[in-house]
């Protein structure tokens, strides 16, 4: 016991150092896969180096005998409709695959079976509606339905991914707002992608002042953010201050803006992740960044709760998320080049 308290204790202060939480500042750029950017200072400005996959590592949980079935993660993917199949399998596998121990999808009745017959592995919940499958004097039963369906799972799911191939159907989105504000009470972790972003750009309340929601916008996503949020156009001379305030402007919620690199900000602090990806830019690579997104956030909520110490788990998770996908896709692109599709970056996933 003692010695497990010692090595939870050498993991945190890993952290802090990792994370600015000390003095020490590095102002060495070069080769530098990951730049902590502090407030009020530019993209250029004052930098600390710092080795994103001892993070990756810190947070891990250890794999052992006296753990059981659920510890190491249970994560719920929201998604899936008569359209789109492909991303919340992505999603969910992915979560899987980082090493998270349960994986459910809830998606609609028709898009149930494909996904359930990509992988055993997964638990999928053929719950949600979409508008023409319900007559309107039927709407607000089946509501009820959906969230008493999902309500059974709510506090035991560590994390929830909230939109990859969910469509943009009035009455499932309907639905979607409910499970959120759900998820919410139960202070269930929410990363919002696709179209959860969609939905959640046309109702920021969903996710104003959550400090446990992420949103992972690409960059179309993140242009109707800027312009609903700010009211604004993208500006990439300004990007790390855009960001900020962004995060900001919502009260505290992790946007992790996908591109080139990847930046992370919680309104207080910009992360940049620029390891060394892959040139090809197959769709489903984003899915495969929420699940993993998932996972990695409930690591380090939960290392936090074993320290009693919390340095931001959402940011932990996005840095931890981009890093091991990008890893992976440079790993698939070595052996697949130009065919490189997103079931092998999967396959490469936590690969070294
Ligand atoms: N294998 C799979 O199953 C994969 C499925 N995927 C899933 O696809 C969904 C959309 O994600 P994406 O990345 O295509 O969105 P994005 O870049 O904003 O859109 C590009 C353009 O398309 C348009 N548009 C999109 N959706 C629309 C809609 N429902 N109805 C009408 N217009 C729509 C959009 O137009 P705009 O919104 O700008 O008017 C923009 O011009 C999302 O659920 C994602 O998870 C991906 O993860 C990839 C792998
Ligand atoms: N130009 C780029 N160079 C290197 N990596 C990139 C580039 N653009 C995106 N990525 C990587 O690919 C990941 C997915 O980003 P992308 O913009 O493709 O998301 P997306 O459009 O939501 O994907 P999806 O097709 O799953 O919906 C990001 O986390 C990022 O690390
Ligand atoms: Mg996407």
């Amino acid at each position: 016991m003692v010695g497990y308290s010692a090595a939870v204790i050498r993991r945190q202060q890993f952290l802090i150092r990792c994370l600015g939480g000390n003095n020490s500042v590095n102002k060495n750029l070069h080769n530098s896969s990951l730049r902590m950017i502090p407030l009020g200072s530019g993209a250029g400005g004052l930098t600390l180096e710092s080795d994103v996959i001892n993070i990756l590592r810190s947070i891990t949980p250890s794999l052992g005998p006296a753990r059981h079935k659920g510890q190491a993660g249970k994560i719920a993917v929201v998604g899936g409709c008569r359209e789109y199949t492909g991303a919340p399998y992505f999603s969910a596998i992915s979560a899987l695959k980082i090493g998270a121990d349960l994986s459910h999808v809830f998606c609609t009745k028709d898009a149930a079976p494909v996904i359930k017959g990509y992988s055993p592995e997964l638990i999928v919940h053929p719950i949600l509606e979409e508008s023409d499958s319900v007559r309107d004097e039927f709407k607000r039963s089946t509501l009820a339905k959906v969230i008493a369906e999902i309500d059974k799972w709510m506090e035991r799911f560590d994390c929830l991914v909230v939109g990859p191939g969910l469509g943009r159907d009035p009455f499932l989105l309907d639905c979607v707002s409910e499970i959120m504000k759900h998820a919410r009470e139960s202070k269930v972790p929410i990363v919002v992608d696709g179209d959860g972003l969609f939905l959640v750009t046309n109702c920021l309340d969903l996710v104003r002042d959550y400090h446990l929601a992420v949103l992972t916008p690409n960059i179309n996503e993140y242009k109707r953010l800027v312009q609903k949020v700010l009211n604004c156009e993208v500006n990439d001379q300004e990007g790390t201050q855009q960001l900020l305030s962004l995060a900001k402007g919502l009260g505290g919620v992790t946007i992790l803006r996908k591109g080139e690199s990847d930046y992370i900000s919680n309104g207080e602090e910009v992360s940049a992740v620029n390891i060394f990806g892959s040139p090809r830019r197959c769709g489903g690579q984003g899915d495969i960044l929420s699940g993993s997104v998932a996972v990695f956030l409930s690591w380090a909520r939960q290392c936090a709760a074993e320290g009693g110490w919390s340095p931001s788990p959402t940011i932990l998770g996005c840095i931890s998320g981009s890093a091991i996908l990008r890893k992976a896709a440079s790993l698939a692109f070595v052996n697949k080049r130009r065919s490189t599709l997103t079931s092998d970056i999967i396959e490469c996933l936590g690969q070294r």
